[in-house]
């Protein structure tokens, strides 16, 4: 095994919620240690900024083009996370000794069905602001890594499974496992033994209830589930959503963060609802959609780990328990961090690709063959540019 790396993995996902920061030790096979891990929120002008910046992106063909607001949305997203990684290493400045950083930026158009994925942040210039905050030649920073795998006809996403499958060999659980991220977007790794791992998006998760919760309330997300408890699921709305021509395809697949918005629009009836009736409803559909990749997989799962922000609300946990009868895990019962994993992905996978490792495969992503990518600015590139 190769010496393991200090990595540093920097997410910024669809629930555009704030910048992950995650540590890691690890030599893109294996997790040798864990280190910390810190969220640091974006402000509500952030956020509108880049609610503006995916609104703009619909209409993108150019993966590199940057008009009107997305060019502000890339500087000021590139800055928080210039920001986020100088008040991580305040806080641990033993760890100004990373040797890579894995960048994913900020996914504001994924449309992989005519090779178009999106992500903003800008590489180079994280790079020059890391060096200034580390000194020396810096670390190695890894960016755009969903590109190639698009290019060559995958789905660009989920990019996280080849980390989720390190992980699992380590547990003791009786297989196969499904390991579950309930972002913006809900995705799935479902592992069997040593066989590849099946991977794909399920369907909508927090992004969906964050909307709703935001025109209701003007506070974007249900806390702890709270207004779903309190509702009533509408089954007849539920069925409606779920006859959506996505859930009938086969993995892989993925989705944007916007894909089902017009769909509930239409179909579910939401504005004649009361908001802890439509939270639970709207809830009930992402565990749903779990339950709509049973039919699609190798084998029914018997354990389901659960992780990402939606993880920590309970009214979900239940709806999830009680629509698939299998077992339900939080991250943490396995000794996994929850809210880390993701960003800790993307640390294990710049590592990756800096070995040319694969990131991707034809059943996570439907890549023609195993597929490594992301841009590596090495660290002496960065010195004094
Ligand atoms: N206590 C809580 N109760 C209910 N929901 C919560 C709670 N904490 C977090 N969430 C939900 O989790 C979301 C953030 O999840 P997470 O950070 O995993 O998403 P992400 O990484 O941005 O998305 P993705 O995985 O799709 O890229 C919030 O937007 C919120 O809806
Ligand atoms: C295009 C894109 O950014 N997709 C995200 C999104 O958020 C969750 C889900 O949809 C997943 O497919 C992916 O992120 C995770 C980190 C992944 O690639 O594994």
């Amino acid at each position: 095994m190769p010496h393991p790396l200090k990595v540093i993995g920097l997410m910024s996902g669809t629930s555009l919620d704030g910048v992950d920061v995650a540590l890691i030790e690890t030599d893109g096979e294996s997790v040798a240690a864990f280190g910390p891990s810190r969220t640091y929120a974006y402000s509500s002008d952030d956020r509108v900024l880049l609610v503006e910046a995916l609104e703009l992106a619909r209409g993108l063909t150019d993966r590199d083009a940057r008009p009107g607001v997305l060019a502000d949305a890339e500087r000021r997203l590139t800055e928080r996370h210039a920001e986020a990684l100088a008040a991580f290493f305040r806080e641990f400045p033993g760890h100004r000794d990373v040797a890579a950083i894995g960048f994913h930026g900020q996914t504001v158009l994924h449309r992989p069905e005519i090779r178009l994925t999106v992500q903003i942040g800008d590489g180079p210039a994280l790079a020059r602001a890391v060096r200034l905050l580390t000194g020396g030649a810096g670390p190695s920073l890894v960016y755009d890594l969903r590109a190639a795998d698009v290019a060559a006809g995958g789905q660009g996403a989920p990019l996280v499974p080849v980390y989720h499958r390190a992980l699992a060999r380590g547990l003791a659980l009786p297989g196969p496992l499904l390991v579950l991220n309930l972002g913006g977007v809900a995705n799935i790794t479902y592992i069997d033994a040593d066989a590849d791992p099946v991977a794909c998006d399920t369907g909508p998760a927090n992004a969906l209830i964050d909307d709703f919760m935001k025109v209701r309330t003007g506070v974007p997300v249900d806390r702890d589930g709270a207004a779903a408890a309190a509702g009533r699921v509408d089954e007849a709305a539920l069925a409606r959503l779920l006859d959506h021509p996505f859930f009938a395809r086969k993995p892989p697949k993925s989705l944007d963060r916007n894909d089902f918005r017009e769909w509930v629009a239409l179909h579910g009836g939401l504005d004649l609802m009361s908001t802890e009736d439509g939270a639970a409803t709207l809830t009930a559909l992402t565990a749903a959609c779990v339950g709509a990749v049973f039919p699609h997989l190798p084998k029914r799962p018997v354990t389901l780990i659960a992780a990402g922000g939606g993880a920590h609300n309970p009214t979900l946990l239940r709806f999830l328990r009680e629509r698939l009868g299998i077992p339900v895990l939080r991250a943490e019962e396995v000794g996994w961090s929850g809210d880390a994993l993701e960003a800790q992905a993307f640390a294990f996978l710049a590592v990756r690709s800096m070995r040319g490792l694969a990131l991707s495969f034809p059943t996570t992503t439907g890549v023609p063959q195993p597929m490594t990518g992301g841009i590596v600015v090495p660290a002496a590139a960065s010195q004094g540019s």
